[in-house]
């Protein structure tokens, strides 16, 4: 549904897109990982047809997006990272001012719009002027005017960014379901830990490139015999780990280590010793996350980068 092919962006002598591809299919959530500066954006606003790639082709629902953006586009639903500027209406009129611009028909709208207010949690707000929102309520308005059409691709970039806990669920669910009726959805996010449950694959950027792609599973396959000791110690106690375990982060008595799966029976067993006499409040034992394997991962690229 979304192709992009050795996509190339230049800005001078940066490179911001190098070489880049992907695929996202129709039913797939696929999340485009990658720190600052990685070109997720560059990536975006090229899909999007905000930016022209250098080389390499984008296809949307099986149309040429650098040869015609504006044609693709209509095929493509986008939340940018921006906010939009709706202030003056409501949600509820926003929501229906764009989506019968999109060529939607008023009861459709509206009855999408609606079910979608329901399901967010948003009701309440649904009439308020725009302008009296918070920051995360805004944002919820930004996914639902994304969305005010159905379009087989859609692109959000950082959609659960000011969302409160129990609506960025909310929103996963959400998002999940736009792809379960059919859409491909790429999902730009910092949000590692979200990402692992909500994503079908992911796609991370470095530098501009893609450093690596595969499902949350296939990615920390690598770390299956590497699992996770955090604890907290007891105030004024710092209690020294037992061997084997690698210390990743101290401090505030805070511990963050890893630990090999052949080592965690003596390590549970010392923390078990360590809470009895006081040494430790808290610990947990866990598998490695998506979130190791991407620090790990990026790590190695800054150290093979610094020589
Ligand atoms: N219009 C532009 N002119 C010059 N350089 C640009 C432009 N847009 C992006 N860049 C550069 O391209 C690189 C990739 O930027 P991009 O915004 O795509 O990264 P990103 O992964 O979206 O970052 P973030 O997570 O901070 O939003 C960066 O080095 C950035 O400075």
């Amino acid at each position: 549904m979304l192709a992009v092919h050795e996509v190339t962006k230049r800005y001078g002598t940066i490179a911001a897109n190098e070489d880049v591809s992907l695929v996202v299919r129709s039913g797939e959530v696929v999340g485009l990982l990658g720190h600052n500066g990685a070109g997720k954006t560059t990536l975006v606003n090229q899909v999007v047809g905000i930016a022209r790639p250098d080389s390499g082709s984008i296809t949307v629902d099986g149309l040429d997006a650098v040869a015609r953006p504006e044609q693709a586009r209509r095929h493509c639903a986008v939340q940018a990272q921006a906010s939009v500027p709706i202030d003056g209406l409501t949600p509820a009129l926003a929501v229906e001012l764009v989506g019968r611009i999109r060529g939607g028909n008023k009861a459709d709208v509206r009855g999408r719009a609606a079910a979608r207010f329901e399901r967010l949690d948003m009701t309440a707000w649904k009439d308020r002027p725009t302008d009296k929102l918070s920051g995360g309520v805004k944002r919820l308005v930004a996914y639902c005017l994304a969305v005010a059409v159905p379009t087989p691709v859609v692109v959000l970039d950082e959609p659960t960014n000011d969302v409160d806990p129990v609506r960025r669920r909310l929103l996963w669910q959400e998002i999940r379901r736009e792809a379960d009726s059919g859409a491909a959805v790429l999902l730009v996010t910092h949000n590692v830990h979200e990402a692992e449950h909500a994503v079908d694959r992911l796609v991370v950027l470095e530098g501009g490139r893609v450093l690596t792609q595969g499902t949350p599973s296939q990615l920390t396959a690598g770390l299956r015999d590497r699992l996770r000791l955090e604890l907290r110690s007891s105030p004024g106690r710092r209690p020294a780990p037992p061997p084997g375990v690698e210390v990743n982060d101290a401090r505030d008595g805070l511990l963050n280590a890893t630990v090999s799966a052949d080592d965690a029976e003596h390590v549970m067993s010392w923390a078990r010793a360590a809470q009895r006499n006081g040494e430790i409040e808290t610990f947990a034992i866990q598998p490695a996350s998506l979130e190791d394997a991407y620090v790990q991962l990026t790590a190695a690229v800054a150290e093979e980068a610094a020589g």
